[in-house]
């Protein structure tokens, strides 16, 4: 058993998928790790949530010791604090409590400081959306992940035109394309769609203004992904994209899942991460860090303030927003 479970430690990661029992041994011991941390009383909580039996338990302890009086203590801590969330599918539900305090939480922060915000807790390799992922135009948005993924349309496609194959696009709408993640925005929502690199204009100076009016906040796509881009712009309506696409959907994409957990820009994307886009990219923090890495990002963004604020007067500028 102690084998096996060493062979798990070495896994521990975000995208690694464990074996079940294994899986669920890793996370009591990942608990037990975090509430040692917090004070907590570990084989309680372990037992509540698990329903460990005792001498599992002790097994799980006799790890921990081990490894936290040696040399990986450090790292595995961090792992349990990054890590344990990313074993599973999804996210739990996140409360409009916690919702609301995250938003207020980010409103002002910068993507720099986000990214800084992420660097203290030990995830410099982690959270930045490729750069080659740019915004329409120059424009901020945060809110919270509300991820789908979409895949590229294989066929077939009817040989049919004019209005027969205005009948087949209300098809297609219908039973392939219908983004039924639409139905459910909520107010701060950030979509994210992975649509696979496809060119396609999923969204367009229509439905944007729809969701936008249901509260979705901006939009992160690792296409295309976005049309109608004059009208999208003039409407203030904030997108991240690859590039530009013409098309619409019927025959080119279709729809495969929603609140999953997707990959935009090397970043892996769970529902309730939060996501910070503005002139610099994007940047996705996992929700299980986004408190602490705002501590610090605000600590990097009031550093940034008081500096500039010194050197505005310097230069005899009046101040605004940006340095009060
Ligand atoms: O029709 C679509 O799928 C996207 C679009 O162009 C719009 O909403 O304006
Ligand atoms: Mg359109």
């Amino acid at each position: 058993m102690m084998n096996r479970f060493f062979r798990g430690i070495g896994c521990i990661g975000f995208h690694d998928t464990l074996p079940d029992e294994l899986s669920i041994k890793m996370h009591a011991w990942m608990l037990l790790v975090q509430c040692r941390a917090q004070n907590v009383n570990a084989s309680k909580r372990v037992g509540e949530l698990y329903g460990c039996c005792s001498s599992e338990r002790e097994c799980v302890e006799e790890v921990i010791g081990l490894f936290l009086q040696g040399r990986f203590g450090k790292l595995l801590l961090h792992n349990v604090v990054t890590g344990t969330h990313r074993t599973t599918k999804g996210e739990d539900r996140m409360s409009t409590e916690e919702r609301q305090q995250l938003l207020e939480l980010y409103k002002d922060l910068r993507v720099t400081d986000v990214r800084d915000g992420m660097d203290w807790v030990g995830m410099h390799g982690y959270g930045s959306v490729h750069h080659e992922i740019r915004p329409l135009f120059r424009t901020r948005a945060v809110g919270i992940a509300r991820t789908a993924r979409y895949l590229p349309y294989e066929g077939p496609v009817p040989r049919v035109t004019g209005d027969e194959y205005t009948e087949w696009v209300k098809w297609y709408y219908k039973e392939v394309c219908n983004d039924p993640w639409g139905q459910d925005i909520e107010e701060g929502d950030f979509i994210c769609l992975d649509v696979a690199g496809v060119d396609v204009g999923l969204l367009g100076s229509n439905n944007t203004l729809d969701f936008k009016l249901k509260g979705a906040r901006g939009y992160l796509t690792n296409g295309g992904g976005i049309r109608d881009t004059d009208e999208v712009i003039m409407q203030g309506i904030p997108v991240w994209s690859k590039f530009i696409s013409q098309g619409m959907d019927q025959a080119r994409i279709r729809y495969y899942e929603k609140d999953t957990p997707i990959a935009i820009g090397g970043v892996a994307i769970y529902p309730g991460d939060v996501v910070v886009a503005d002139g610099d990219g994007v940047v996705v923090v996992p929700r299980k860090l986004a408190f602490e890495v705002a501590r610090y990002a605000h600590q990097e963004l009031r550093g940034d303030k008081e500096g500039r604020k010194k050197l505005y007067e310097k230069l005899g500028w009046e101040l605004d927003d940006t340095v009060k």
